[in-house]
């Protein structure tokens, strides 16, 4: 498939569609003409700065006029689609719908699984994608530079683990938000004031995560070079160890991969 196809994307207004359809625009992956970008309601406020992007309320338009269709709506969104894309490629971002479901709903086996997650939107998306054995090399190189517009784009050898990283990546930077949340609860407790208690959990977080990717090491390494200092940290580290924090992250990942494997 050319490098020149036309990329339309179905609920291209939401979060991971309009997160997609900017970096696609703002990388020149595509250029303008050549996205098409269908909501319900047909508005294209998101793509104001880009005149030549088509903005359309009927996804047959859309698809008549893309050689690519990316499917960015809410899981229940997908039986309402009534659209036939038997000639075309097919890029579905749905969690929990399988590659059966959405070959059937769309009429098309060229399916690709693909995963963002919410760090599209800066360009720093872990994005895996799963390619059914009727999608050609080429159509595979032209999936890995649509998906890495938004950040890290990797083929996976099979769609459980799709099913799998839903729950670790595609869900993942909720998880951090929860451990930010926590954070600030407890410094708001202690007295801090809010601004300083923010940019203290702001800046430790991102600090934290930066420095673990700049090691590249494995994470545990860091936990036990802190808690050999046997301070604040080890006691702090401990505590929540002896808590079994493992315990409730393993539990969690466990039930959001039920959720993301599991028929609707
Ligand atoms: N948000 C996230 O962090 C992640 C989301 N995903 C997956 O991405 C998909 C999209 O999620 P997200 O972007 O967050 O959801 P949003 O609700 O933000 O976006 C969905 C969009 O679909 C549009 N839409 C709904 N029905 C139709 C239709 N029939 N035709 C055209 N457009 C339609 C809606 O616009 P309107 O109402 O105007 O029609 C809406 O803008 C989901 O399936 C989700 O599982 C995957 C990983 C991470
Ligand atoms: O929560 C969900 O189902 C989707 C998939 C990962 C993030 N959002």
């Amino acid at each position: 498939m050319s490098q020149d196809a036309v990329i339309g994307i179905i609920g291209g207004q939401g979060w991971m569609g309009r997160a997609l359809g900017m970096a696609l625009l703002e990388r020149n992956v595509v250029s303008p003409e050549r996205l098409v970008i269908s909501s319900r309601s047909g508005r294209g406020e998101a793509y104001r700065d880009w005149p030549e992007v088509r903005c359309v309320k009927d996804n047959r338009e859309l698809v008549a006029l893309a050689d690519v269709i990316v499917l960015s709506v809410r899981p229940e969104d997908l039986a309402g689609l009534d659209i036939d894309a038997h000639d075309k490629l097919v890029i579905s971002l749905l969690a929990m719908a399988s590659f059966q479901e959405v070959a059937s709903q769309v009429g098309s086996r060229r399916v690709v699984r693909a995963m963002p997650n919410a760090a599209a939107e800066i360009r720093r998306a872990y994005f895996p994608w799963f390619g059914a054995p009727q999608v050609t090399g080429e159509e595979k190189r032209l999936v890995q530079a649509l998906l890495g517009s938004c950040g890290t784009a990797r083929e996976l050898p099979n769609e459980s683990d799709l099913d799998y990283l839903t729950a670790l990546s595609g869900a993942g930077p909720a998880y951090p938000a929860l451990l930010a949340q926590s954070m600030l609860e407890h410094a708001r407790s202690a007295g801090l004031s809010d601004e300083i208690a923010q940019e203290a959990v702001m800046q430790t977080l991102v600090g934290g995560s930066l420095l673990l990717e700049k090691l590249g090491a494995e994470p545990g390494d860091m936990v036990d070079r802190l808690i050999a200092y046997d301070g604040t940290t080890a006691k702090g580290l401990r505590t929540m160890i002896d808590e079994d924090i493992g315990q409730a992250i393993h539990r969690g990942l466990d039930a959001a991969h039920r959720a993301a494997s599991s028929p609707r």
